[in-house]
């Protein structure tokens, strides 16, 4: 069933947000309830050159004072590492020879990826935790009208109907999620912790950096759903965590405060 036809029947739409929604719905709603869905696996396989990444291919000359710090190898040999410089932070991918050229002239180029955020794989055995929030009434259309800017033209999601299941088990209602799939042009698909994480210390879009998506949404799963294991979502927080430990400028000693004073 499509979402207008359930909004034709329902003055009152629920809406599931696993992503960016569960810390920043910026829409009016009645009430949230924290909870989760069945059937589906959240990762960072999406691609957002909006509102964390950016379109713009950036060339990046390093000099001689810049900082490197190493951050990543896979097993092709291709390695990644870091550098600051003007206190921005840009990781680079080289390879061998251009490590080479890199310590003789101190000189590299790259070019910024579009950002990384989540979207939902679907798997029979897992669950997906997050925010539904129910809109009612006048709520509904300029809920849906906002989410259709943010997360459809903006996003490349597209919407499902999912039934939400309530932290407490009690009173599942289907509600309406936006799911990005792999037939999107800015669909990135799978990789290793470490690359997701180069990525995600690197991009910065409109309504900011994509290290602070990563950061609140941890946040949100450790603070609300202590009990709950997100293997995906923690092994690539600590990979960025990784990426600047050896940076002895950061000061703060909790995940949060470390990740956030870097952006
Ligand atoms: N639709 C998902 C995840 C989608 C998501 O995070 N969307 C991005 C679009 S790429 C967004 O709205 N970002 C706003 C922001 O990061 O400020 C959700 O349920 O939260």
């Amino acid at each position: 069933m499509k979402p207008q036809d359930i909004i034709k029947e329902k003055s009152s739409l629920w809406i599931f947000g696993y992503g960016s929604l569960v810390w920043k719905p910026d829409f009016e709603h009645k009430r949230r309830k924290i909870g989760y869905i069945r059937g589906y696996k959240r990762r960072f396989w999406h691609g957002d050159d909006f509102h964390r990444g950016d379109k713009e291919k950036v060339r990046f000359a390093a000099t001689p004072g810049t900082q490197v710090f190493p951050a990543d190898s896979d097993p092709l040999g291709v390695r990644s590492c870091i550098f600051r410089c003007r206190l921005q932070y840009v990781v680079v991918k080289y390879e061998a020879f251009s490590c080479w050229l890199l310590s003789s002239y101190c000189r590299c180029f790259c070019s910024l990826q579009p950002a990384r955020v989540v979207t939902l794989i679907a798997d029979e055995e897992a669950c997906t935790w997050g925010v539904a929030y129910e809109v009612t009434e006048c709520q509904v259309e300029a809920s849906l009208q906002y989410l259709n800017m943010r997360e459809v033209v903006q996003g490349g999601y597209i919407t499902e109907m999912v039934e939400f299941i309530p932290k407490d088990g009690h009173g599942s209602v289907l509600s309406l999620v936006y799911i990005a799939t792999p037939d999107n042009p800015i669909y990135l698909g799978p990789a290793s912790d470490g690359e997701i994480a180069a990525q995600i210390a690197i991009c910065r879009g409109n309504t900011g950096h994509n290290i602070e998506y990563l950061v609140r949404l941890a946040e949100f799963m450790r603070h609300h759903c202590p009990e709950v294991e997100d293997e995906h979502l923690f092994s690539i927080e600590t990979a960025v965590l990784n990426i600047f430990s050896n940076c002895r400028e950061l000061r703060s000693n909790d995940r949060k405060s470390l990740l956030l004073e870097v952006i």
